[in-house]
């Protein structure tokens, strides 16, 4: 993969497995991928690629005693000294990583309630968030609070700051729970489903405030979705994932106009299409994603590839077909 010192945040083969009573589950199996200041990638793939873990992984949210990062790097680089740490080798409960999440990197979900408590107000989440953060008193806090609600589209923000989330409607706690995930001006915004909850139009104007809040905020976002219009939308560059890895990732225009992968061909042709014929509209993928505990040797995508051939039950490298276009697939090795 491509080495760059100038990267926000750089993942080199990151393994991420899960001891379950019945065998490991290997989530991530060797996930590389960057992000620059100030870009958005776009993260996609079928349900149980491992997108969300490797997210997790990331900020060491997993499940203490039943996951374990076996293997990688996850270099962060800090915002105000811009030294390099690697994530995956800090203590998970320790104070390095509660000063980098939820202020230099921020999340947030396809469940605003996952974030907001409904047993405080808005503002005074936000407000706690920013006095953990910044060491802000309560009147400038406060303050700061109200200008990010603001910010977000919500009008009254002097009012709405003392109202508990389940007065606002779906549209309006997500944009609270952008509004929070902000306050500490993160140079990171992970976004995982932000959209998938809401309805078509809710979502239009929540991925355009994210890209206006980019703009203004300078941060880079890394959307996670199975939606590849929301994609499309947002994102500068895109990494695609099944089962565990990476199988291509490349600038959108190129992955939307040239997918190389079988597996992105697929995706993106089991998307409708407008003024196509019904009967035609949708391609979906053949069969199913494997079980987790008998993933293919090889070609992880080999069992549902319409391009089969007998050299694909040998692991392909991830190889560069031209500048900035990655695959992982045998057909191009
Ligand atoms: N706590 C856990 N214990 C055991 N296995 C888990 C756990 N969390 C996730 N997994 C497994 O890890 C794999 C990857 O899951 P992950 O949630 O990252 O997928 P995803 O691509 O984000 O899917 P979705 O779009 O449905 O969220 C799946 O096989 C899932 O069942």
């Amino acid at each position: 993969m491509e080495k760059n010192n100038q990267k926000l945040l750089q993942i080199d083969e990151l393994k991420t497995y899960f001891y379950t009573l019945d065998g490991v589950v290997r989530a991530v199996d060797g996930v590389s991928l960057a992000i620059k200041p100030g870009e958005t990638l776009g993260l996609v793939g079928e349900s149980g690629s491992g997108k969300s873990v490797t997210a997790h992984s990331v900020l060491r949210l997993l499940p203490p005693k039943t996951s374990k990062i076996v293997q990688g790097q996850i270099r962060f680089r800090r915002r105000d000294t811009s030294a390099e740490i690697d994530l995956a080798n800090v203590d998970p409960h320790g104070d390095l990583i509660r000063s980098i999440r939820g202020n230099e990197i921020a999340m947030i979900f396809q469940e605003p309630m996952t974030s907001l408590s409904p047993v405080f107000t808005v503002g005074h989440q936000i407000i706690e968030a920013i006095r953990l953060h910044q060491g802000s008193s309560a009147q400038e806090a406060r303050q700061k609070a109200i200008d990010m609600l603001q910010a977000v589209g919500l009008g009254m923000a002097d009012q709405l700051v003392d109202e508990y989330p389940h007065r606002l409607s779906g549209g309006q706690r997500q944009r609270a729970m952008i509004a929070m995930a902000l306050s500490c001006r993160p140079s990171l915004l992970i976004a995982d489903e932000p959209t998938t909850a809401l309805d078509v139009t809710v979502q239009a104007q929540i991925l355009d405030l994210m890209n206006s809040l980019k703009e203004r905020f300078n941060m880079a976002i890394w959307i996670i979705t199975h939606n590849l219009g929301v994609v499309a939308e947002m994102a500068d560059r895109v990494a695609v994932m099944y089962m565990g890895r990476v199988v291509e990732s490349g600038d959108v225009r190129t992955i939307f106009h040239q997918p190389l992968h079988p597996y992105t061909v697929g995706l993106l042709q089991s998307i409708p299409k407008m003024g196509a014929q019904i009967k035609n509209r949708l391609a979906p993928i053949p069969g199913s994603v494997p079980d987790p505990f008998s993933i293919p040797a090889g070609c992880a995508f080999r069992t549902r590839c319409p391009a089969i051939a007998a050299h694909c039950q040998a692991e392909a490298p991830m190889l560069e077909v031209e500048p900035g276009h990655y695959v992982r697939c045998c057909l191009y090795a």
